[in-house]
């Protein structure tokens, strides 16, 4: 069984009383998953080094991760941050590609795989969240949708695109509704995700994860985890309450 890969994504969440709050019980308790699961967090950027100094002894299972990144590495972008600057403080992993970037910043898939270029570029790892609308389910386009979001990856970085990365795949319509899908559903669609990807590599995939995100809680990281194609997950709202959170690691390690 490959190790567990739990990221919770923080959104535009934290302050430093919340990160002392969460990040120090948290930190505590992974020395218990010592090189048997793999935690990220991605704070708003701005935290993180408030973080490493907080924590103090980081355990070694536990990483920093970015919301976002820019598609350039340096010059006048004002307000963004480049991934020379994320690698510089110590992130390793850069979530790309989230519905809500997606939508409220008009980022297209031409975006998208610039960034996720970019920041391989750099030997971070992308964690590219591709999902369909409720309407594009209802219409039965999930493997269309996931199909084109993962083509315009492959047309820009070529057929090893996807060695040492992460797919989210985070149905929008189950992003922070209390309602995850089935199990086997969103097993299908992993399956069918690896299947492609492995299908458009020109060779064997080297460290590739798939990650399910969309209303992850306590209750249904069990049989979400047992699937056989979910590596781990990709967490919101669950990630911001310490107990939980904790919760869902225990869980997807038994
Ligand atoms: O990045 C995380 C996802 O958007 C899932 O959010 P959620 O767990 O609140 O549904």
């Amino acid at each position: 069984m490959i190790k567990p890969i739990i990221m919770g994504n923080w959104k535009l969440n934290g302050s430093k009383k919340f990160i002392r709050n969460i990040l120090l019980p948290l930190n505590q308790f992974l020395i218990k998953y010592y090189n048997i699961c793999t935690v990220i967090i991605a704070p708003p950027i701005l935290y993180s080094n408030f973080i490493t100094q907080t924590l103090k002894n980081i355990q070694n299972n536990f990483f920093l991760g970015a919301q976002n990144v820019d598609i350039h590495f340096s010059g006048p972008f004002t307000g963004e941050i480049s991934p020379i600057m994320l690698k510089d403080i110590g992130i390793s992993y850069v979530i790309v590609g989230h519905s809500e970037r997606r939508l409220y910043h008009q980022e297209t898939n031409e975006i998208i795989a610039k960034k996720f270029k970019i920041l391989k570029e750099e030997n971070l790892v992308p964690i590219l969240c591709i999902g369909e609308t409720k309407e594009e389910k209802i219409f039965n386009k999930t493997k269309e949708i996931c199909k084109k979001q993962i083509d315009v990856i492959f047309n820009l970085c070529g057929e090893s695109a996807f060695n040492n990365t992460i797919i989210a795949y985070e149905p929008i319509w189950a992003i922070g509704s209390h309602n995850s899908g089935s199990p086997k559903e969103v097993q299908s669609i992993c399956h069918f995700i690896r299947n492609y990807i492995k299908s458009k590599s020109n060779q064997i995939l080297k460290n590739f994860f798939i990650q399910y995100g969309g209303s992850v809680t306590k209750n249904n990281a069990k049989t979400l985890i047992y699937q056989k194609d979910i590596d781990g997950f990709l967490i919101g709202g669950a990630s911001l309450q310490v107990e939980e959170f904790m919760k869902i690691i225990e869980i997807s390690n038994m």
